[in-house]
C-alpha cells in the first residue's frame, strides 16, 4: 500500500543514545519509555543518591514508588558525563528553573544534538515559552526544539498504562526521529507542527487545573469542573490565537486532552495543590501535599496573566488563579466574582 502524506515519514535522523537532564516523576518516566523502546538511555540526577540507585536497584523511590525501571537506564549526577555523545537530550527539570539548569549544561551539549523539553510553563518575567527560552540559551533556533505535550501523568505511563503524546517541532524531520524513538507498546506519540499551540495548551491546563481542584475542594461537583474545563479551554484558545497557534491544536492531545487528564484526575500535582486551597489549607500545607514536587501553575498563573495582559487577551480564570495564589485572595470569593462578571455570547 503506498503511503498516505498524512503518515509520519521512516525518520532520516535516527536517534539510538539519549540523555535525561532531570530525574523527577515525568523525565524518569519518559527515560523508561526510551528506554522500554530501545534506546541507550542516560540520565543525569542533581543528587548522586538518585542516580545510584535509578542504576544499581533499578528505582526512583522518590519520584516513582513501585515502579521497576528496565535495566538498560543509568543515571550518574556528572552532566558532562551524561551527555556524551547523545543524539538527543530530553531536558526535563521545572520550567522556572530551565534557563538557570540550561546554563550550566550549554557548553557540554553535543553539536547538532536534537533538544527535547518535556516543561510545561512560561518563564516568569521574560514571558517567554519553554522552547524560546530554550533556543536562546543554547544558541539554536527555537524551531528546532522538540517540545512533548499531551495528557501524561507519569504515574499512570510508567505502570505502562495506554497514553498518547504529541512531540512538536517546526523541524518535521526532528519530531519525526524523537517519535520513532519513543514509540512503545504503551506510549504511542503523535507529531505537530504547532509548537505555539502545544506549549500554551500544556502551560495553562495547568493553571486550569488549580482551579478544578479549588471548585472540588470547595465541594462543587461535575459541573463546576466541566464548566472551568470548558471555559479555561476557551480562554487558553483566545491567548494562543492571539500569540500565532493554529485553534485546532486546543481541540488535540495538548489542548483538551491535556486538560481533560489534569483537571480530572487526582495524580495532578496541580488539581491536588488546588483542591487543599480549597479546603482551606494555606499555600505551604497545600506544597507540602504535592510532596515537594513541582506544581507549575502555582507560578505559571502569573506569567500566563502577565502574558495575556501584554497582548490585551481576556483570561478570567487565569487571573482568578493568580488573584488566589499572589494576593491571598480566598477561592470561595473569587469563584463568586468570576462567576457574576458581566454576561457575554459563550463564542466571542
Ligand atoms: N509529572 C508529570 O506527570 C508531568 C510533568 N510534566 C512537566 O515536566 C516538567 C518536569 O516535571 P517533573 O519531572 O514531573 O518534575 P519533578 O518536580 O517531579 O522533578 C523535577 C526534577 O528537576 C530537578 N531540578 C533541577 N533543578 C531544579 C530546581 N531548581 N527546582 C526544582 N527541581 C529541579 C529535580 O531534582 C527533579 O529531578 C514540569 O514542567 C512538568 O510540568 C509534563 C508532563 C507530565
Ligand atoms: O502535565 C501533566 C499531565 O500531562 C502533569 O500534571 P501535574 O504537573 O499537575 O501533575
Amino acid at each position: 500500500m503506498a503511503e498516505s502524506a498524512a503518515q509520519s515519514p521512516a525518520p532520516s535522523r535516527v536517534v539510538r543514545s539519549v540523555t535525561v537532564l532531570g530525574a523527577g516523576s515525568w523525565g524518569t518516566t519518559f527515560a523508561k519509555i526510551l528506554a522500554d523502546a530501545g534506546r541507550d538511555v542516560t540520565m543525569w540526577a542533581r543528587r548522586p543518591e538518585v542516580a545510584h540507585e535509578i542504576t544499581h536497584e533499578h528505582v526512583n523511590s522518590g519520584y516513582l514508588p513501585g515502579i521497576t525501571l528496565p535495566g538498560n537506564l543509568r543515571a550518574t549526577s556528572d552532566a558532562a558525563e551524561a551527555l556524551e555523545g547523545a543524539d538527543a537530550v530530553v531536558l526535563a527539570v521545572p520550567s522556572q528553573s530551565l534557563r538557570s539548569n540550561l546554563e550550566r549544561w550549554r557548553d557540554l551539549l553535543p553539536a547538532d544534538t536534537i533538544l527535547v523539553s518535556l516543561a510545561k510553563g512560561v518563564e516568569l518575567g521574560t514571558l517567554k515559552r519553554m522552547s524560546e527560552v530554550i533556543g536562546e540559551v543554547a544558541g539554536v533556533p527555537e524551531t528546532s526544539v522538540v517540545v512533548v505535550a499531551g495528557p501524561n501523568l507519569a504515574k499512570e505511563i510508567a505502570q505502562g498504562q495506554p497514553a498518547a503524546g504529541v512531540f512538536a517541532c517546526g523541524d518535521h524531520e526532528r519530531a519525526v526521529a524523537v517519535q520513532e524513538a519513543a514509540f512503545t507498546g504503551y506510549f504511542r506519540p503523535y507529531t505537530n507542527t504547532d509548537v505555539v499551540g502545544s506549549e500554551l495548551g500544556g502551560a495553562c491546563k495547568n493553571v486550569i487545573a488549580l482551579s478544578c481542584g479549588m471548585a472540588a475542594g470547595l465541594g462543587f461537583g461535575a459541573n463546576t469542573v466541566a464548566t472551568l474545563i470548558t471555559r479555561g479551554l476557551a480562554e487558553t484558545g483566545r491567548l494562543g490565537v492571539k500569540l500565532g497557534a493554529d485553534p485546532m491544536t486546543f481541540a488535540g492531545l495538548a489542548g483538551v486532552g491535556d486538560m481533560v487528564a489534569t483537571c480530572a484526575s487526582p495524580l495532578s500535582r496541580n488539581r491536588t495543590f488546588g483542591e487543599r486551597i480549597g479546603k482551606g489549607e494555606t499555600i505551604e500545607q497545600a506544597q507540602q501535599a504535592v510532596g515537594g514536587q513541582v506544581a507549575e501553575g502555582v507560578m505559571s498563573c502569573r506569567s500566563i496573566r502577565d502574558l495575556a495582559h501584554r497582548c490585551g487577551v481576556d483570561m478570567p480564570i487565569t487571573d482568578a488563579m493568580y488573584r488566589v495564589c499572589h494576593e491571598g485572595r480566598d477561592p470561595a470569593t473569587v469563584g463568586a466574582e468570576l462567576l457574576g462578571r458581566q454576561q457575554k455570547p459563550e463564542r466571542m
